[in-house]
């Protein structure tokens, strides 16, 4: 059986008009593997992710999650079977809590009290600076522990998939440094992570398998170790990014 979990297959998508964005996209993401989407600025790489949560309705193509047809489902159908997106820009409200942020990541369950506390003791076992500034306002912590609240969010919906757009722009790179270990956990417990991000050097370090997009079309793709020093892809990523892979 395959373990593709969430995959789009020739997908076109545009925002408004004739412009297509994603011209024939084709995407495979696979349980316990994070799978790194790479590419220039405008290549497509965060409409992928908007596309596979569903903001964006499909012009040709199909999505499959677990090898169900979900095309036609709207965001909220696919958070429910599973589905988590963390956006590149803050998706926090500021005024509000911690602990008021998370439980208004709770509202698809709200009447499930236990699995409530539940969910929210994990976050703050996985984040204990979490614990510490349950009550304080969110607009008082630095960028880096509001992502975490925004990771934190998103695993109280026990999310098989996770769709992660530039999760560590902006941030200092100790910060950093423990989200993408965070990453790599998540998939090694078995998740579904699919991770758009500008740093290729930290892209290629965690992902097992990277799909690179140019001007909303495949590029190239290939498992971690076809990226290594001196192969195709890597000087591919390395001249064509003006960015080189360790
Ligand atoms: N809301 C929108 N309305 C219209 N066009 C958009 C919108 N969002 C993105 N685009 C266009 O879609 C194309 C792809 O954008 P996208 O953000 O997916 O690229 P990206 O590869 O993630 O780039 P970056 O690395 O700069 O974030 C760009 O040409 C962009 O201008």
């Amino acid at each position: 059986m395959s373990d593709i979990s969430i995959a789009l297959h020739d997908v076109t998508v545009a925002y408004h008009g004739d412009i297509t964005i994603l011209n024939g996209v084709n995407v495979q993401a696979r349980a316990g593997q994070v799978t790194g989407i790479i590419g220039p600025n405008g290549a497509g790489k965060s409409t992928v992710l908007k596309t596979m949560f569903g903001f964006l309705p499909l012009r040709t193509g199909s999505i499959t999650l677990h090898g169900r047809d979900i095309s036609r489902m709207a965001p909220d159908e696919r958070a429910a079977m599973g589905v988590a997106f963390v956006p590149q820009h803050r998706s926090l409200f500021g005024d509000l809590s911690v602990e008021d942020n998370l439980l208004l990541g709770c509202w698809s369950f709200k009447r499930d009290k236990a699995r409530i506390r539940r969910g929210i003791d994990m976050v703050y076992d996985r984040f204990p600076i979490l614990a510490t500034k349950r009550n304080d306002p969110v607009s008082s912590m630095s960028g880096g522990q509001q992502r975490f609240v925004e990771f934190g969010r998103a695993l109280l919906l026990e999310p098989s998939v996770i769709l992660l757009d530039e999760p560590t722009a902006m941030l200092a790179p100790k910060i950093s440094k423990e989200l993408y270990s965070l990453i790599r956990a998540f998939a090694d417990e078995g998740m579904t992570v699919v991770l758009v991000d500008q740093n290729v050097r930290r892209c290629a370090e965690i992902s097992d398998y990277m799909f690179i997009l140019e001007l909303g079309r495949n590029k190239a793709e290939g498992t971690h170790a076809q990226f290594h020093e001196g192969s195709e892809l890597h000087d591919m990523v390395a001249t064509w990014m003006d960015y080189k892979i360790d």
